[in-house]
């Protein structure tokens, strides 16, 4: 049962658009609260209440807290599949999801912000990274993890945030934790040609694929990692230093982009009709691999909290 809070009875209608937030970025400054939820889902609640807020052109929108509102989750324990099927459940079609990065290369400044179009799975599998499975099997199409024309977008919209550079088309790589990399690794990951690491872009960014949800990283880097010979390895305490003022051009990003998103997500009366993020939309029943009639009714249940009408037709 979902725990819903609201002042506006409107409040969870029509949500298109979601925001998670990651180290650092707990909440949305700046807009209109208008109801919190936090829905059961298959997969469990997700880490925080989903807030509600309304934009200033009356569209509402969702942010969550990846780790929770304290950070009380590990990048390993985060409920990722509760987290965007929650999001999912109330509507949400597009994700811009922040996260705090090390750099692994010197012209990526702390401070700066980058988009990467890759990523390379350094998680050791001890997440659950797909809604599917037990009874039922679909391969999601992956060769392209972020949403390019979502890429484009944020990019387009850089100039708000125009004392720092923000660099697009990098290769992220997704590590384990808890604890930072060894120089070693660090250094194979740069001869790989990654350009920033962290810890969570994986299985969110391939359970938002699952769940048909257009979904792009803004990395926010916040150290260099371990890789620079001339500087100690990073600490939690840069991590957060450096955070006070990427959260703030999260923010002034956010709320440049913003009204440009809300005429892609907003403007079709139907969500379905929503042009955008069309690409995605049945995309994982043309993914599916079994026969529907040999599909039971579990998994059936469960996966009709993602699809609704998958198995109506
Ligand atoms: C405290 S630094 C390591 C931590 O920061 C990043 O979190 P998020 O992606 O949620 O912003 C990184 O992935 C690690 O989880
Ligand atoms: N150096 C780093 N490694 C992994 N995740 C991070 N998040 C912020 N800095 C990081």
């Amino acid at each position: 049962m979902a725990t819903a809070t609201t002042t506006d009875s409107s409040a969870f209608s029509d949500i298109r658009l979601g925001v998670i937030g990651g180290t650092g970025l707990y909440q949305l400054e700046g807009l209109e609260k208008v109801g919190e939820v936090q829905p059961q889902t298959p997969w469990g609640k997700p880490a925080a209440p989903i807030m509600i807020f309304r934009t200033p052109n009356g569209h509402r929108i969702a942010f969550l807290a990846r780790h929770g509102l304290h950070h009380d989750y590990t990048p390993s324990e985060v409920p990722y599949a509760a987290n965007i099927a929650a999001l999912k459940s109330i509507g949400v079609q597009l994700i811009v999801a922040f996260s705090a990065v090390g750099s692994l290369q010197e012209e990526i400044k702390p401070g700066d912000f980058v988009l990467p179009s890759q990523i390379i799975d350094r998680t050791k599998g001890k997440r659950l990274d797909t809604f599917f499975g037990k009874g039922i099997v679909a391969h999601a199409s992956f060769g392209e993890p972020f949403h390019k024309p979502l890429r484009e977008l944020i990019y387009a919209h850089r100039d708000r945030v125009s004392s720092i550079s923000v660099h697009t088309e990098k290769l992220a790589i997704a590590m384990e934790g808890l604890a930072f990399s060894t120089r070693a690794e660090s250094n194979l990951y740069r001869s790989w040609g990654g350009d920033v690491i962290n810890m969570t872009c994986i299985p969110e960014s391939k359970l938002a694929r699952e769940a048909e949800i257009a979904y792009q990283l803004v990395c926010m880097a916040t150290d260099y990692d371990a890789w620079r010979e001339s500087e100690e390895p990073v600490t939690v305490a840069e991590v957060m230093e450096t955070m006070k003022t990427n959260a703030i051009n999260a923010k002034h990003l956010l709320g440049s982009m913003l009204p440009a998103l809300e005429s892609k997500l907003y403007e079709a009366e139907d969500p379905q009709d929503v042009e955008f993020t069309s690409d995605l939309h049945g995309s994982m029943a043309r993914s599916l691999q079994q026969p529907k009639e040999h599909i039971g009714d579990e998994p059936r249940q469960r996966l009709a909290h993602l699809y609704p009408t998958f198995f109506s037709h």
